[in-house]
């Protein structure tokens, strides 16, 4: 019998995905009415995916059986060995649990550099410039606001702090660089092929950063050591008027802080791809007209949603084959 594999989200791009698996498993998918006892239940002996031993799994199945955390891990049969992510952030897998347990577990490394240093880019231009805001005031029949340009600005000549300078941070650097923006950034280790232009900030000195930034934009992993990075500290450290963008995870940043800051005017605004508690979101948000708001898209291009599923797809090709995938996580390796 070919080995198992279960398909926890459909595949978008099927013909080219279930093409990477042909003749080497048999591919499974979940049915998307399944809950999380029942997909436990289902791969147990007996169970219609009884004996499979990798997973594919997308963000939009922690709706139903929730995230792949401890709990869920340990009640996986001991015939899962491998969970392929499709994304780039795997915050939604408990990676320690996975090891306990012998699992390996693998992502989509760089698969959304473009698609989410472009959101940020759209949610930096957006913020400074006051567009969501003009756009909202036009679709309720008003025309544009005659004091508005006194507080928008333009992005030549600014200074963009850049928290994590991963290859998404990265992108965006190149990007900004164009109008040109100054580049700082603070990461923990000073990054060995970044451009000379960017400047390094370690962690001594990260005040020093903020102190100069126009905007900071925060591409960092969500793990319990990034939790909250961005707290009340760092936001009082940044200029008066300063920006926040964040397209990495809500959960990176203080919200309550950042609400508190944009209330008292010592940020201008925000530019926010992700929340505490997605898909509810803090219904608050809405209400602030300087707050640029979008539903999680930072990834969600057809060219980063193709390449993080053949990605995912040929790691459980490459696990099934030869026992390992090339994408293993950092924690794993
Ligand atoms: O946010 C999306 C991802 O990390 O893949």
């Amino acid at each position: 019998m070919p080995p198992r594999i279960v398909l926890c989200d459909p595949i978008v791009y099927e013909d080219e995905g279930k093409a990477v698996l042909e003749g080497v498993a048999e591919v499974l998918q979940l049915d998307p009415s399944v809950d999380r006892d029942e997909f436990i239940r289902a791969l147990r002996p007996g169970g219609r995916l009884e004996g499979v031993v990798g997973l594919y799994e997308r963000n939009q199945s922690t709706g139903r059986i929730g995230h792949f955390d401890r709990d869920l891990i340990s009640r996986l049969p001991r015939s899962v060995k491998w969970i392929a992510h499709v994304g780039v952030g795997y915050d939604k897998v408990d990676v320690a649990a996975c090891k306990e347990h012998g699992i390996g577990v693998s992502n989509a490394p760089g698969a959304l550099d473009e698609t989410t240093a472009t959101t940020a880019l759209f949610l930096l231009i957006s913020a400074l410039r006051g567009f969501s805001a003009a756009e909202q005031s036009l679709r309720a029949g008003n025309w544009k606001n005659p004091h508005s340009a006194a507080n928008a600005h333009d992005l030549t000549g600014r200074t963009l702090a850049i928290l994590g300078l991963g290859g998404i941070g990265l992108r965006l650097a190149e990007l900004v660089h164009a109008f040109p923006m100054r580049v700082l950034y603070h990461n923990r280790r000073k990054v060995a092929n970044a451009p000379e232009w960017c400047e390094y900030y370690d962690k001594e000195h990260l005040d020093d950063m903020l102190a100069q930034s126009d905007v900071l934009s925060v591409h960092v992993p969500f793990t319990e050591e990034t939790r909250n990075i961005v707290d009340e500290r760092m936001i009082r450290k940044l200029k008066k008027g300063a920006v926040i963008i964040n397209t990495a995870r809500g959960q990176v940043v203080d919200e309550e802080a950042i609400m508190q800051a944009l209330k008292d005017g010592h940020l201008s605004a925000v530019g926010l791809d992700v929340f505490h508690n997605e898909p509810n979101i803090d219904p608050r948000w809405y209400r602030f007209p300087n707050a640029v708001l979008l539903p999680h898209v930072g990834g969600s291009t057809a060219e980063a949603v193709r390449t993080m599923e053949l990605c995912a797809l040929q790691n459980l090709r490459d696990f099934v084959l030869t026992g390992k995938g090339r994408d293993l996580v950092a924690e794993l390796r």
